[in-house]
């Protein structure tokens, strides 16, 4: 197999693909033969593409580097190829670098193409690949791209109808990272694998469903991209969405990758959507002003670098979803995202129905309701919110009942989606229906922020978002957990 990666000399090949590849390497789980062609627009010799690729092992695999005899013979696989994206005839010479190197170490014609570039780059590559015979192996040819898939509808469903010229749908794995986590590969199982829940996701017992993914960092250098992205382009249309699917999604047949997104179709298909005029009653747009992160002093949103002190861009959202099918009709799904908020977790929670509250409203007073929270990120585990006496007192009072996951060890989520994309297996990558379905949920929402007919809230970095967002669940009777 042969890994052409376009974008080697970036951030994310640095942080996480030349770690994750070489974590694969050393759980055996790279072909045997197998070579990476680093792609970028420096000048590079493949000993000083290697020494960079040494570089970013050290700095972030997860497993140290100990082993040097390993480590060289990982290293040796990676070849440097100076390409200006742009230009057609660099990637005849691409071919032919990398039909050389087939012939050579006598590699299978399987070809992963992973586009760690700016989106912008992704028609004319995957033009250049069909037109300089790339793409015509005997073996298998797949397509990994990042984030962001298209900006709205229309642009995504352009760039998708220009991929799809050259990769079947089959063909493309489309990353979201939040779908390689373990906790949220883990929540398929734990429906199938645990009768007791299954039989209560639905609504004759849920209340409402809860998902939140807060973060304590700001823009972190980014302004460029993400001050024309906002939360909603940068979270909501992709992980938030993602995170959504997955929780409501209905236990397939069978465990398969098409089954598995079939039902993620049919939960965005149900999904119900807004006109633009209807956004404000169920979406609160944030940007953070000045605060106090983890007990240090930051600026607001306006005074970032490389943002304008009149941006009205959204760095939180919280929404109201309904999923109009059997199962969930009138359960109210929330979610909520944004930069500099008090606590970075990303966390789903089950709310369940209370009916004997009612009953015995006396003796239960101290009671909360049954929670099952499932922690993503950083934290990864299950708890279960339950009533019990407390010895003490005699009364009657909500305990926790906690699973950590084991972290120790653990693949990281681009470990586990490069090692699917490698086997074939598009479980956890975004099918373009999802995708597309997302962003028509997304589109009025837009629509509203740019006609400014959704207020812009400003909150406090360091809390929990602005208060429109507890009013959101407060119209509802719940509240945030
Ligand atoms: N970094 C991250 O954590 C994440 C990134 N992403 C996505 O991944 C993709 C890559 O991001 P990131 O690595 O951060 O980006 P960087 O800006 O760090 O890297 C961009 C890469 O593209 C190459 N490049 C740019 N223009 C050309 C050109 N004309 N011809 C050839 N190569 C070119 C650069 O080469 P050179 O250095 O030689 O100029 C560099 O290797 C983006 O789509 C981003 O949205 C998604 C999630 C997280
Ligand atoms: O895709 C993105 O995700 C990160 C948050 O990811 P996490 O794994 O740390 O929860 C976010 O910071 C970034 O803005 C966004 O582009």
């Amino acid at each position: 197999m042969t890994f052409v990666l376009f974008g080697a000399t970036g951030d994310l090949a640095k942080r996480k693909i030349y770690p994750a590849l070489y974590n694969l390497f050393l759980n055996q789980k790279l072909p045997d033969t197998f070579l990476v062609v680093g792609i970028g627009r420096s000048s590079l010799s493949d000993r000083e593409y290697q020494d960079r690729v040494t570089e970013s092992l050290y700095t972030f695999s997860r497993h140290l580097v100990n082993d040097k005899a390993k480590k060289k013979e990982f290293v040796k696989k990676f070849r440097y190829t100076q390409l200006d994206i742009s230009n057609a005839d660099g990637y005849k010479q691409l071919l032919e670098i990398v039909e050389h190197n087939e012939q050579e170490f006598q590699i299978m014609e399987n070809r992963m193409f992973y586009l760690s570039v700016a989106p912008e780059f992704f028609e004319v590559i995957s033009f250049n690949i069909q037109k300089s015979g790339l793409g015509a192996t005997k073996g298998w040819k797949r397509l990994i791209i990042e984030k962001p898939f298209g900006h709205d509808l229309k642009s995504a469903q352009e760039l998708n109808e220009k991929l799809s010229r050259v990769f079947e749908e089959h063909e493309i794995y489309r990353i979201d990272h939040y779908l390689g986590k373990p906790m949220v590969q883990n929540l398929e199982a734990l429906a199938f694998a645990n009768p007791v829940l299954q039989s209560l996701w639905n609504n004759q017992y849920i209340a409402n469903v809860q998902i939140t993914a807060s973060e304590t960092v700001g823009l972190e250098g980014r302004a460029g991209y993400y001050d024309k992205a906002g939360a909603i382009r940068d979270m909501v249309q992709n992980h938030m969405m993602q995170l959504l699917m997955m929780t409501a999604m209905s236990l397939p047949k069978q465990i398969s990758a098409q089954e598995i997104r079939g039902e993620k179709r049919k939960v965005m298909e149900s999904l119900r959507l807004m006109d633009k005029k209807e956004v404000a009653k169920n979406v609160v747009r944030g940007q953070y002003g000045p605060g106090e992160v983890n007990s240090e002093a930051v600026i607001g949103y306006l005074k970032e670098p490389g943002v304008e002190d009149t941006s009205s861009n959204d760095t939180f959202i919280s929404a109201r979803l309904w999923v109009d099918n059997a199962f969930w009709e009138g359960v109210p799904f929330y979610i909520r995202t944004g930069k500099r908020m008090a606590e970075k977790s990303t966390k789903i929670v089950i709310e369940f129905k209370n009916p004997l509250k009612e009953l015995y409203s006396k003796e239960l007073q101290n009671t909360g309701p049954n929670l099952l929270i499932v922690y993503v990120n950083p934290n990864e585990g299950v708890s279960l919110q339950l009533n019990s006496k407390n010895p003490l007192n005699g009364e009657i009072e909500p305990i926790l009942v906690n699973f950590s996951a084991n972290k120790a060890n653990v693949p990281e989520a681009y470990e586990l989606l490069i090692h699917d994309a490698l086997k074939g297996d598009s479980t956890f990558f975004a099918h373009w229906n999802e995708v597309e379905l997302s962003w028509k949920w997304v589109q009025p929402i837009l629509e509203a922020f740019e006609e400014n007919l959704v207020p812009l809230q400003t909150y406090c970095a360091g809390s929990m978002g602005p208060e429109a967002s507890d009013d959101l669940l407060d119209e509802d009777g719940f509240k945030w957990w």
